[in-house]
């Protein structure tokens, strides 16, 4: 007996040891470069700016093992289209987290599974389906700019954290959206819903030395991960049941998500489908985890870009005056017309171009293959440094520069090569595109429409450290500054009137009008407003009708007759 064990635990040691060691010499055979990972201060890695540095230091291919699993970077466009399109069977999952069949969705899916969900959730998200969430989107807008003015009268020099709003604003699209419900996130902001979603993200971060030791040990033995919850388990437990409810106690069809869900379920009780119940429950897991963060993320960025930048700021607002005119917002917007802010496309772009809010992609091989000189071996996992492509030189000229022209031109985000990458690649693309694309436009056609952004010293953009999904959550101050002319503007139409003491002023924003001002009746309108000032210190500036017309004659230079006002005579 005691030989029979003894033997059993050779046996058994000899499988282990085998096991672990079935990538031995396997990533140094590749000849690539091959990194060591630093543990103890995984809490303190900043990956984006982390991937950055290899990809500078090491060129466009880089290994390391995790624990026994060999983890390839690939920043080359052309053997990422190998991997992510051309041969996507042999790299269809993402890397595995052991959360379970249960609270499996499309986004943690995989293989035959993925097919099914997949199958499931693109259909519901397409233009067609969007169109009729606009009007729901525009009251969840109309609910954010009141709130962000609430905040701006309640704080001192007018600076408002923009980065909880967002939160309560992209929960609010998603929950009446796709769920059917109100999210009532700005009358409740410390709902338990509320506070989940931020857990699927910030439980997911190592904060401390401790804990980047923890994950390390954990993570090389996977069953201790399901003892240790990195993960979070209990926040996609809570959205699967969240999700379930509101499934079995809707009563009215709406057509939307959860309509599906109970269609897919239903079919399933009649002849059983691909997908089981939990499965189909699960979606909504998936869609607030993949709705919730990029695009408020997105949007605090792109805010904080246009606080920076206020070329561009102007540049969007005569586009979105171009399109909508003083028409109200609300009642206006059509896809039509979101599609014909191109300007506004380019500028979504270039902000998720050095801002992706989905810093690294990753994919799992699930069949050996060979693509090029490269063996690659079941169960590698491929990491796409996304947010290091984005930033290299090679690919994007002068790549930390915020220029929108880039993109001029584009309905989409370019798909062609592999070099930007903020809604991923191949089969696995974004599913909610069009839906998130809608939501930030309208976000930021209102927020232009009531508020000019400033820069300021609080304006603050930072990337956290430690963040294992690798998802990049940064903390948000503006200044914002409602201006008057654009208030009023959206208020009373394209001309208005007021005193100021006994003189009375008209603003035109009409442009028939101010050409009738300006060109037409220049005769009337020849002097800007009059501030008292000797004549002898009058310049061109300054000069009254005939002085100005001698004055004016005088002078040779270039010299625009774009003013601000004009006084009639
Ligand atoms: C600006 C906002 C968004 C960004 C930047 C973004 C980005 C991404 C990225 C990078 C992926 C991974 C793609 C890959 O692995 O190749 C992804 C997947 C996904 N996204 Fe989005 N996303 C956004 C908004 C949304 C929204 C609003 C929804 C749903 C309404 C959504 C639904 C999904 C789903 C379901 C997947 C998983 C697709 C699959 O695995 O087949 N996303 N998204």
């Amino acid at each position: 007996m005691s030989s029979f064990i003894i033997e059993a635990t050779v046996v058994i040691l000899l499988l282990l040891y085998r096991h672990l060691n079935k990538f031995w010499g396997y990533l140094e055979a590749l000849s690539v470069p091959m990194i060591q990972e630093n543990i103890f201060s995984v809490h303190k890695l900043v990956f984006p700016k982390f991937d950055q540095a290899c990809l500078k230091k090491y060129g466009k291919i880089w290994t390391k093992y995790e624990g026994f699993v060999p983890h390839i970077f690939v920043a080359d466009p052309d053997l990422l289209k190998e991997i992510m399109i051309k041969n996507f069977d042999c790299f269809m999952d993402r890397q595995h987290f052991p959360i379970g069949e249960k609270l499996c969705s499309l986004i943690t899916s995989r293989s035959d599974a993925w097919h099914a969900m997949r199958k499931l959730i693109s259909p519901l998200f397409t233009t067609a389906k969007v169109k009729p969430m606009l009007g729901s989107l525009t009251a969840v807008t109309d609910e954010f700019i009141e709130n962000v003015e609430k905040k701006r009268k309640q704080g001192q020099d007018d600076t408002v954290d923009f980065k909880p709003l967002l939160q309560y604003l992209s929960l609010d699209a998603v929950a009446s959206c796709a769920f059917g419900i109100e999210g009532n996130s700005f009358q409740k902001p410390e709902s338990d819903l509320y506070k989940r979603c931020c857990r699927l993200f910030s439980d997911f971060r190592l904060r401390s030395f401790g804990e980047s030791i923890a994950f390390y040990i954990c993570s090389r033995i996977p069953i201790l991960l399901k003892i240790v919850d990195f993960i979070g388990m209990s926040n996609f437990e809570y959205l699967f049941n969240f999700t379930k409810n509101i499934g079995y106690n809707r009563q009215k069809t709406r057509g939307d998500f959860i309509d599906k869900l109970n269609e897919t379920q239903l079919k399933n009780l009649e002849c059983k489908g691909e997908l089981n119940e939990n499965q189909i429950y699960a979606q909504g897991i998936g869609i607030i985890q993949a709705a919730f963060e990029t695009t408020s993320n997105t949007m605090g960025t792109l805010l904080h870009m246009l606080a920076k930048h206020p070329e561009v700021q102007s540049k969007l607002f005569e586009e979105i005056q171009d399109v909508f005119g003083d028409e109200n917002v609300d009642e206006a917007v059509t896809m039509d017309k979101l599609t014909q802010l191109t300007y506004m496309n380019a500028v979504i772009f270039e902000n998720l171009r050095i801002n992706p809010p989905v810093c690294r992609l990753d994919r799992t091989c699930i069949k050996d293959c060979k693509i090029g000189d490269i063996q690659f071996k079941k169960g590698t996992i491929i990491q796409i440094p996304v947010y290091a492509i984005h930033h290299h030189e090679e690919f994007y000229p002068e790549p930390e520069l915020f220029n929108p022209d880039r993109f001029l031109g584009l309905s989409a985000p370019p798909r062609g090569d592999l070099t930007y990458l903020s809604f991923g690649a191949g089969p696995r693309y974004c599913a909610g595109i069009k839906f998130a694309m809608a939501e930030i436009k309208i976000t930021l056609l209102k927020v232009l429409r009531t508020f000019i952004l400033k820069d300021s010293s609080k304006t603050k953009l930072e990337i956290l450290g430690g963040d294992l999904v690798r998802e990049t959550t940064y903390g948000l101050h503006r200044v914002v500054f409602p201006t008057f002319d654009v208030a009023c503007m959206h208020k009373y139409g394209r001309v208005w009137g007021k005193y100021e003491g006994v003189t009375p002023h008209v603003f035109i924003v009409e442009p028939e009008l101010l050409k009738d001002v300006l060109v037409k009746r220049f005769e009337s309108f020849v002097e800007r407003q009059y501030f008292p000032m000797e004549d002898k210190h009058r310049s061109l500036v300054d000069a009254r009708s005939d002085a100005w017309k001698t004055m004016r004659k005088a002078l040779t230079a270039p010299f625009s007759p774009l003013g601000s006002s004009r006084t009639c005579s």
